[in-house]
């Protein structure tokens, strides 16, 4: 494909999109109706895509629309190349812009356009707001836990590298490695295959690394999904790990994930849960808006609304009061999320304590996205 014929698929990929249609759904169908489409084109849609979706508010305001052909022109103009070169409209270019698609310039416009956040929320981020939705405007970095049960972050690397995956150490997290070239080679890379490296986004591995984990420990991973937390921790020190999610589908690839990385891990249904109990230390990854992770997953950014965000609240809420039950005399409840809103997060943690008595919590802990991972909170709160 011609730049400019990729630069047409994606408009109407986006176009798609913005009527309702799922991003993932929609890259899929193009990818199977479009059989010239080589590896290499497939990708640069994609991009393309993407890249819109995380600007999609800066990129329509530049290009004149809220269209596909819109946020298409907007981007091109982000990134500083005039769209002429490659809406010629010659084989399947799109054709050439007219005066009406001359966008507006963006110094003029709203820091929360220019910040590409939904304005709703742009007075719930707080002071922070710039920095926040400013990291989540370009791609985000790929990053590996390497599995220190198992090796070292060096053989980990060496590993990697055999496999044409380029990945180095990143120096404020000890478990994680940053993917610097061939991250379409991990999956069916022998470390990965073989359990030595997971994929997994650096602030989620500081997290697990936050916990007061030790030797013994009987562990229930509350909100489990992927598991993707309950093997950081079988990681971390030899513990009793139980794995339960509201959504049992969820954990279907959990026990081989597992068995890969050298862990067993039981999974428990609700009703279960109560013979179970009590753990040393309960893990709550709530469900969330994923505000801290938008640049992986841009169109949610936009999908999210009051209603939605106030239906995530109050399962949190429910969730913290269900996990508690399920700690024992001076364990742990740990909570955490993939968000940035202080109503999912420091406001959670403040109600629970209000209605909990003889529960006391550590100062919480807050990432912001950026080059060390996605935006992440975690607060460790004590059992009476
Ligand atoms: C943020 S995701 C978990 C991600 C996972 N811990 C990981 O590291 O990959 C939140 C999970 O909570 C689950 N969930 C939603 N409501 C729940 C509830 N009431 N009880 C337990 N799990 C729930 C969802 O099905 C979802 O898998």
């Amino acid at each position: 494909m011609t730049p400019g014929a990729r630069i047409a698929a994606a408009i109407d990929i986006l176009d798609a999109i913005l009527a309702g249609a799922p991003a993932e759904r929609e890259l899929t169908r193009w990818a199977r109706g479009a059989r010239y489409a080589g590896s290499g084109d497939r990708a640069a849609v994609r991009d393309h895509v993407y890249d819109a979706l995380r600007c999609r508010r800066s990129a329509a305001h530049l290009g004149g629309a809220e269209t596909g052909r819109g946020l298409m022109l907007g981007v091109l103009r982000l990134a500083g190349t005039d769209p002429a070169g490659l809406f010629t409209g010659e084989g399947h270019a799109p054709a050439p812009p007219d005066a009406e698609e001359s966008g507006s310039p963006l110094d003029e416009a709203p820091p929360d356009l220019r910040a590409d956040c939904p304005a709703w929320l742009w007075p719930r981020l707080g002071p922070q707001a710039e920095a926040i939705m400013a990291a989540q405007r370009s791609r985000a970095p790929v990053f590996l836990r390497v599995n220190s049960a198992r090796t070292t972050r060096a053989a980990a690397v060496a590993a990697l590298a055999e496999a044409g995956v380029t990945a180095e150490p990143l120096e404020e997290v000890e478990t994680a490695l940053r993917v610097t070239h061939g991250e379409r080679r991990i999956a069916a890379s022998a470390p990965y295959q073989g359990g030595l490296v997971d994929l997994q986004d650096a602030a989620s591995q500081a997290a697990v690394l936050r916990l007061p984990l030790a030797e013994g420990m009987r562990v229930l991973d509350y909100c489990a999904g992927g598991g993707g937390k309950a093997l950081a921790m079988g990681a971390c020190a030899r513990l009793e790990l139980t794995a339960h999610d509201a959504d049992p589908a969820r954990m279907a690839d959990l026990s081989p994930r597992a068995a890969r990385a050298g862990l067993t891990v039981r999974t428990l249904p609700t009703e279960a849960l109560a013979a179970a109990a009590p753990f040393d230390l309960v893990l709550v990854d709530a469900p969330c808006s994923g505000s801290g992770t938008w640049r992986r997953t841009p169109e949610a950014k936009w999908r999210l609304t009051e209603a939605r965000l106030a239906e995530l609240t109050a399962l949190q809420t429910e969730i913290l009061g269900e996990a508690s039950r399920l700690v024992a005399p001076g364990g742990t409840l740990a909570y955490a999320t993939c968000s940035v809103l202080e109503v999912e997060n420091d406001a959670q943690i403040a109600s629970f304590l209000s209605t909990a008595p003889g529960w006391s919590a550590a100062p919480p802990w807050h990432h912001l996205p950026g080059e060390n991972g996605d935006g992440f909170f975690l607060a460790c709160l004590t059992a009476p």
